[in-house]
């Protein structure tokens, strides 16, 4: 370590880190491996050395560096992984099959994965005699961590938010209330969620509300309660986004994902992915 900073290690990239005591004590449910942040120097020489800083800290070190990343990628390779993803989507049975959906609006302005043609596909009329898929979307509800997912059925239904992302208005053009998901009738079978960065043991580095956290445990919840069966949380990545195994920190709230959807394929991480990916 130099300075008294330590450096996180991603994938040959590394994030500096402030320096003061840290202790993560994660509750993973798909995975018992502690998230071991070791320096880039000790990684080098083969030994293991926890990394001083706080995990909020450390996610902001983590964001930071992405978010750069992010900016630094040739918008041709970003069109490329765009495709690519949206086809492996759209083309498996996993999604063909889904009945209910939450899906974020991707926002160019934050370099996240594409989901506009998802999103054109499942709101279209022409799906070959299928039926159509309940679409739900996010709908920030306040600055402490609140979210709603509101069903949508055309891409019209969305106006711009103060964050210049697209939303739902909480009534649609009829004058009725939109439906909230946590108020359906049928369960989500498949979210597609944002975030910056993600692993391979289904960690996943958000922008730092505590949305999804707050959204997908309360989600979780009512799932239980109903007997429904738990929704498959997909993340999609560009290649920048998907960190060695010890480099995103995890704190008790943070929510895994079940599987992630890269330019290279689907990665299903937990049991459930594993069986119906
Ligand atoms: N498309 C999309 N919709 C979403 C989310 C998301 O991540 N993506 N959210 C998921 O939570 C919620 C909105 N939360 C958001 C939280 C932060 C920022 C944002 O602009 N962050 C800046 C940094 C701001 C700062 O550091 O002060 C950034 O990430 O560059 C946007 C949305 C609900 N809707
Ligand atoms: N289930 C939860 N209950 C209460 N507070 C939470 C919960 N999840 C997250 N938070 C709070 O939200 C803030 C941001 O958390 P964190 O940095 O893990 O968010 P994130 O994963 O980056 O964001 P997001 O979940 O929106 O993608 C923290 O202050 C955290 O304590």
């Amino acid at each position: 370590m130099r300075g008294g900073l330590g450096r996180l290690l991603q994938k040959g990239r590394s994030v500096m880190v402030m320096n003061c005591p840290v202790l993560l004590s994660p509750s993973l449910p798909h995975s018992s491996a502690l998230p071991l942040l070791r320096t880039a120097a000790a990684t080098m020489s083969g030994s293991s050395v926890i990394v001083p800083g706080s995990a909020a800290q450390q996610k902001r070190a983590l964001r930071s560096e992405i978010r750069k990343a992010l900016k630094a990628l040739p918008p041709g390779q970003r069109a490329q992984e765009d495709t690519a993803i949206q086809n492996i989507i759209l083309d498996s049975s996993w999604f063909k099959s889904t009945r209910g959906l939450c899906a974020y609006i991707s926002c160019e302005s934050l370099h996240e994965v594409d989901t506009s043609r998802i999103l054109a596909e499942v709101l279209s009329d022409m799906n070959d005699g299928e039926e159509k898929k309940r679409l739900y979307v996010p709908r920030v509800e306040d600055k402490n961590s609140h979210m709603q997912m509101l069903k949508i059925s055309s891409i019209k239904d969305l106006i711009a938010n103060s964050m210049n992302i697209l939303e739902p208005s909480p009534i649609d053009a009829d004058g009725s209330q939109r439906e909230d998901v946590m108020l359906a009738s049928h369960p989500v079978d498949v979210f597609l969620v944002p975030g910056v960065a993600f692993d391979r043991h289904g960690r996943r580095l958000g922008r730092g509300g505590g949305y999804y956290d707050v959204f997908l445990t309360k989600y979780q919840e009512l799932a239980m309660e109903r007997r429904w069966k738990q929704p498959l949380l997909v993340a999609l990545a560009y290649s920048v986004q998907i960190m060695d195994d010890d480099v995103i920190p995890v704190t008790h709230h943070d929510v895994l994902v079940d599987a992630l959807v890269s330019a290279s394929g689907v990665i299903p991480i937990s049991p459930a992915a594993m069986d119906r990916m």
